[in-house]
């Protein structure tokens, strides 16, 4: 800690290096952001209410969740990108993977500690911290029960203004429903551009948060209306696999020739087997591909 940590720590005011940029972030995931308009409209309700408020009752949690490659890490760094001069270096944003941080299962005890000291130790630090929890769906479930408390209104410590912090879960959790409930309104004439959230959100709270293999499983998270925002990824068609081709031909500053960015795209992998309608991952394999046909 230096002397402005400390300061910062028991002031609520502190902003921590906090400089949101809504129109720029608006901006971003209406040209960048391939195909997911109801990720678009969560997001930044989510983030504009959350902001709107000086002071918000709960930190901020969103809950994103959809099968492989479908943005839910490109929007996570986006987000935070147009939230925290440095982005996802800023000593503010922090990182959590249950896979990477903790692996052995039979160390659920001592990862609770660590998992409470290093959430309130952040917190303390600063009040305005992001948290991104990423494999939420390899979390183990007792887990969840650490990060509970932190989520709702009543965390208030030393003067730390804990109800200012951005909390985001990303899992792969639900993914195979949303893909499903998308193929279903298909079937019945529903174009994916139309689905809403109401469509997909009992197929998520099923998969997620009643799975007792899940992380959220029996947390009481959905009880206590601990999250503010679910965010459904869905399953990305070949003409949206075609514009991330062009967006990473771009990136690459490599010529958009309409073959390359055909072949790109027929490469990957349809499903269901019949129709062949929706990447199986996504844009995920689109920028180690390209090589391949350039
Ligand atoms: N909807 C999208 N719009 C634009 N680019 C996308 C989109 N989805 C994926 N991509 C591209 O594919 C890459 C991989 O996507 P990303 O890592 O966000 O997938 P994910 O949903 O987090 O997958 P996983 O569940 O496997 O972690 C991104 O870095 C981005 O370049």
């Amino acid at each position: 800690w230096d002397l402005w940590a400390l300061r910062c720590g028991f002031s609520s005011d502190c902003e921590c290096r906090f400089r949101p940029d809504l129109r720029g972030l608006e901006f971003d995931l209406a040209t960048s952001l391939v195909g997911q308009p109801l990720v678009r409209q969560q997001v930044m309700k989510g983030v504009r209410e959350f902001l709107e408020n000086q002071n918000p009752v709960k930190p901020l949690v969103m809950s994103f969740h959809g099968s492989t490659g479908t943005g839910k890490t490109y929007v996570s760094s986006m987000l935070i990108h147009y939230l925290f001069q440095g982005g996802l270096q800023s000593p503010y944003v922090h990182h959590f993977s249950p896979i990477v941080h903790f692996p052995h299962a039979e160390h659920i005890e001592q990862y609770k500690e660590s998992l409470k000291r290093w959430i309130q130790g952040n917190l303390t630090n600063c009040g305005r911290s992001a948290f991104l929890f990423d494999e939420m769906d390899k979390m183990h479930p007792g887990l969840i029960d650490v990060i509970i408390p932190f989520l709702g209104p009543s965390w208030v410590v030393y003067g730390t203004n804990y109800r200012k912090a951005i909390f985001i879960f990303i899992s792969n959790a639900g993914g195979e429903q949303i893909n499903d409930m998308t193929l279903a309104l298909w079937r019945a004439h529903k174009d994916r551009e139309e689905i809403s959230l109401q469509d997909l959100e009992p197929a998520i709270s099923k998969a997620v948060f009643e799975n007792p293999q899940s992380g959220f499983w029996k947390s009481g998270i959905i009880n206590e209306h601990l999250i503010d925002v679910v965010v459904p990824f869905l399953p990305l068609k070949h003409h949206h696999v075609k514009q991330c081709v062009v967006s990473e031909l771009n990136q690459q500053g490599l010529e958009v020739r309409p073959g390359v960015v055909q072949e790109v795209a027929d490469s990957i992998l349809y499903f269901p087997e019949e129709e062949k309608l929706f990447s199986s991952t996504g844009c995920k394999t689109v920028a180690s591909r390209i090589s391949f046909f350039f």
